[in-house]
């Protein structure tokens, strides 16, 4: 039996802010460092702890892997860090107020944005101040120009097949620190949720959710390490 630990990055700068992120590589704030350091205490009482370790190329999932990390005294274990695992982009929408988005376009309108499956926001034009085409962590990568969460499975998904599952079934215990859409793709997957249902599910910022596994299957439901 192996164990799939996913955690959701704690609270960014820009979620305290109110504002779209995706790609954009903000920091976590104090309460996001407490969240995370949380996050690495829990998995140490429940004796629940990681050989391995991915997560995205973006600093806020970075720190905190290594903030839960650091108080799980598992800072020794491989990481892999890969745009695969970052959030979805979100286009046009980045940098923008939340409030300010939904003042101007209707509740409505940003919640297709938001929560849809399948529809996009706006692309980012090319130029704007949060292009990201020319970080050099990206060289030689497309970077998209706005995803919905179906472009962003399309991207999760064949990286958790050829680079995680594998090890899972190894019997290696791994840890994911991403993000609130890079996570539910794969929750979506891993739980088989509906394209219609997904739109209601939400990740908490630094609360640890598990998954069995036995061998390359997934053996229960998932639950959070705070309930175990
Ligand atoms: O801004 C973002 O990138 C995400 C996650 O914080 O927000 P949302 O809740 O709209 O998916």
């Amino acid at each position: 039996m192996s164990k799939l630990i996913l955690v959701r990055h704690g609270q960014s700068e820009w979620n305290l802010a109110n504002r779209f992120t995706g790609w954009w590589d903000v920091d976590l704030t104090e309460k996001g460092v407490e969240e995370a350091r949380a996050a690495g205490r829990l998995m140490k009482e429940k004796g629940v702890l990681p050989t391995t370790a991915f997560t995205s190329v973006q600093k806020r999932a970075i720190k905190t892997l290594n903030l839960a990390l650091e108080e799980c005294d598992r800072l020794w274990i491989p990481v892999t860090r890969d745009w695969h695992l970052n959030e979805r982009h979100y286009g046009g929408l980045t940098g923008l107020n939340k409030q300010e988005t939904r003042d101007k376009h209707g509740d409505e309108q940003v919640h297709i944005w938001r929560r849809s499956f399948d529809v996009p926001p706006p692309a980012l034009e090319a130029g704007s101040e949060f292009d990201l085409s020319d970080d050099p962590r990206y060289a030689g990568i497309d970077v998209p120009r706005t995803e919905s969460l179906k472009l962003t499975i399309e991207r999760v998904l064949p990286y958790w097949e050829e680079a995680i599952l594998p090890l899972l079934a190894k019997g290696e215990n791994v840890i994911i620190s991403a993000h609130g859409n890079s996570l539910r793709a794969l929750v979506k997957h891993l739980s088989n949720i509906s394209d219609d249902e997904i739109t209601g599910l939400e990740i908490p910022t630094g609360e640890p959710i598990i998954y069995d596994f036995d061998g390359a299957n997934v053996s229960g439901e998932r639950y959070y390490l705070k309930d175990a």
